[in-house]
């Protein structure tokens, strides 16, 4: 039995969840159907993980990628209730797209099972050999010395994407944020702005465009027992001695003069979101007020920094 079954003692079902298989070119109308039918998440997977048939979604390095998407989906769907996916399922049964996809079935789903599943996909995340990210649910390494909990949720920034760890990495070996003044611009879940108040930095500003991310930001930040201030790009204010920013390469390009207005004398300059290949359009677009150099990489992405020179 498969951890999301429900046997005869395991209590109430939380939400009901329709499995089908999709061939590839069906999988964009199903999903926006499931969605139309009011189901609450929709989850697509390779039908045949785990198999001979898996299809790897990247190609490998110096190979072309393989086509977009896999040739058999699987496509998941949760419905408050078992009658929602059953009626789901039988209407999508009589939709000529729905033709060469075929009903798995309908299997209920408890709380206790969803979360399990969840928590099963984030481990706790080495960012030094001595500083990790570790999920609320999980005990920190034995080496861990230094630690972040944090846990998946709406805003970007869990510690598994590279261009947050080369961040993290900056930030932790550097040693240029203790005692210094700092601004996170793009704060997503705050995962900077919260490395930075543990390696010493004497204040941290937060920023973000998005609403839910000040919103994170705040709640991981009480939940580490950090201090910050989180709010939108307007609460960064006057000079600070070190400027992070992961966001991507357009909006870097727009956002230099900013962000370089930003950098104390002395004070360095991080920036991540850019691909290898971006390296000299983002050099050329900063050089009239700072020199980038490129100070790490991580599968095809780049950190570049640069330090003003002091007064
Ligand atoms: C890739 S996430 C980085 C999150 C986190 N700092 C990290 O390193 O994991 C980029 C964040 O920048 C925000 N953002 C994008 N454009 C922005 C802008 N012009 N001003 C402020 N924030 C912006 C997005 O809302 C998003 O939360």
């Amino acid at each position: 039995m498969s951890a999301a079954e429900s046997g005869p003692d395991d209590g109430a079902a939380r939400w009901h969840e329709l499995a089908l298989r999709v061939p590839e070119a069906r999988v964009e109308e199903v999903c926006e159907a499931l969605e139309a039918l009011e189901a609450l998440s929709v989850a697509v997977e390779d039908a045949d993980a785990d198999t001979p048939a898996e299809h790897a979604l990247f190609g490998e390095p110096d190979q072309p990628p393989p086509a977009a998407g896999w040739q058999r989906s699987r496509v998941t769907a949760l419905f408050d209730t078992e009658a929602q996916a059953r009626e789901a399922a039988a209407l999508l049964q009589v939709q000529d797209f729905f033709d060469g996809c075929d009903v798995e079935g309908v299997r209920p789903v408890r709380d206790a099972d969803w979360v399990r599943l969840t928590q099963a996909q984030f481990e706790p995340v080495p960012i030094t050999d001595d500083f990790w990210i570790v999920p609320s649910w999980h005990e920190p390494p034995a080496q861990a010395r230094t630690v972040l909990r944090l846990d998946p949720g709406l805003a970007f920034g869990t510690g598994t994407h590279p261009t947050t760890r080369m961040c993290l990495r900056w930030i932790a070996r550097h040693g240029a944020v203790a005692g210094r003044r700092v601004l996170d611009y793009g704060c997503g879940s705050g995962i900077l702005a919260m490395a930075a108040a543990r390696f010493g930095a004497a204040e941290v500003d937060a920023v973000d465009i998005d609403p839910a991310a000040v919103e994170a930001t705040r709640a991981n930040a009480a939940a580490n027992g950090v201090a910050l201030r989180a709010g939108p790009p307007e609460l960064a204010q006057g000079a600070y001695g070190v400027v992070l920013a992961n966001i991507l390469a357009t909006p870097l390009k727009v956002l230099a003069p900013l962000l370089c207005g930003h950098v104390a004398p002395g004070g360095h300059l991080v920036l991540a979101g850019i691909l290898e290949r971006q390296a000299g359009e983002l050099r050329a677009a900063y050089a009239p007020w700072l020199a980038l150099q490129v100070a790490d990489a991580e599968d095809g992405w780049i950190l570049m920094t640069a330090q003003r020179a002091a007064a």
